[in-house]
């Protein structure tokens, strides 16, 4: 069966935490390919800054010359919330013969027991959690907390620990300061050209 990595997030905009943690995934759980879901309404957060279709566009520039990326578009075409079972309710019925990983970094591992019917979304996916800098799990032994129905059903992946995320790099393009790699290089220009965030061009 074909091991496909499923990279949910809201993207607003994509960094080098994000890309790592897929690749990091890629090669923990030898997965075929990673697809990056953008959130359409994020359940649980803020909504976002820039619209669906920007931040679909920043991640298809940031994944362009990877062979074994690509962006699904599940949560943008169907709008409204975004809940994780939805989505991978949608995609095991259009692609019935794929084994599904979702990846996650750690933050938000130990959110996964609030998560929209997770004891479900756990028989269906199984998790691929990467380490991330700041985050609560970090330093706790997550298996022995978490309950029975997520035992055995998230993996560790190993990543070099990434201390970025979309909100600094919103703040930073606010106060007119330098993303430069935080975010791909083609990223960078497309968020000041489209004069997301407040962005200005600082070079
Ligand atoms: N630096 C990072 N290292 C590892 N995983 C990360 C990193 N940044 C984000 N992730 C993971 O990527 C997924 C999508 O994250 P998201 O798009 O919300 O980015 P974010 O940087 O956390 O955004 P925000 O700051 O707006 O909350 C989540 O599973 C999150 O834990
Ligand atoms: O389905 C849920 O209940 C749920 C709760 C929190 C987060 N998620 C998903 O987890 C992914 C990462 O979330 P975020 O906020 O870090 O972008 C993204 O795909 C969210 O839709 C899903």
């Amino acid at each position: 069966m074909r091991r496909i990595g499923l990279m949910g997030g809201t993207f607003d905009p994509v960094h080098i935490g994000h890309l790592l943690a897929a690749e990091a995934a890629r090669e923990a759980a030898d997965l075929s390919e990673v697809w990056f879901i953008p959130t359409s309404v994020p359940v649980h957060k803020p909504q976002p800054g820039a619209s669906g279709a920007q931040r679909r566009a920043l991640v298809e520039t940031a994944i362009a010359e990877h062979p074994s990326f690509r962006v699904e578009a599940a949560e943008l075409d169907r709008q409204g919330a975004s809940y994780t079972i939805d989505t991978v309710l949608e995609l095991r019925e259009r692609y019935p013969d794929v084994s599904f990983y979702w990846i996650v970094g750690s933050d938000m591992r130990d959110d996964l027991p609030h998560w929209r019917r997770i004891e479900e979304l756990a028989e269906l996916v199984v998790f691929i959690a990467l380490e991330r800098p700041g985050a609560a799990g970090e330093v706790a032994v997550a298996e022995p907390a978490l309950p029975d129905y997520l035992r055995g059903r998230i993996v560790r992946g190993e990543m070099p620990g990434i201390g970025i995320s979309s909100t600094d790099i919103r703040r930073r393009c606010a106060e007119g300061r330098t993303i430069r790699y935080m975010v791909p290089e083609r990223v960078r220009t497309e968020i000041e050209r489209m004069g997301l965030y407040g962005s200005r061009t600082i070079d």
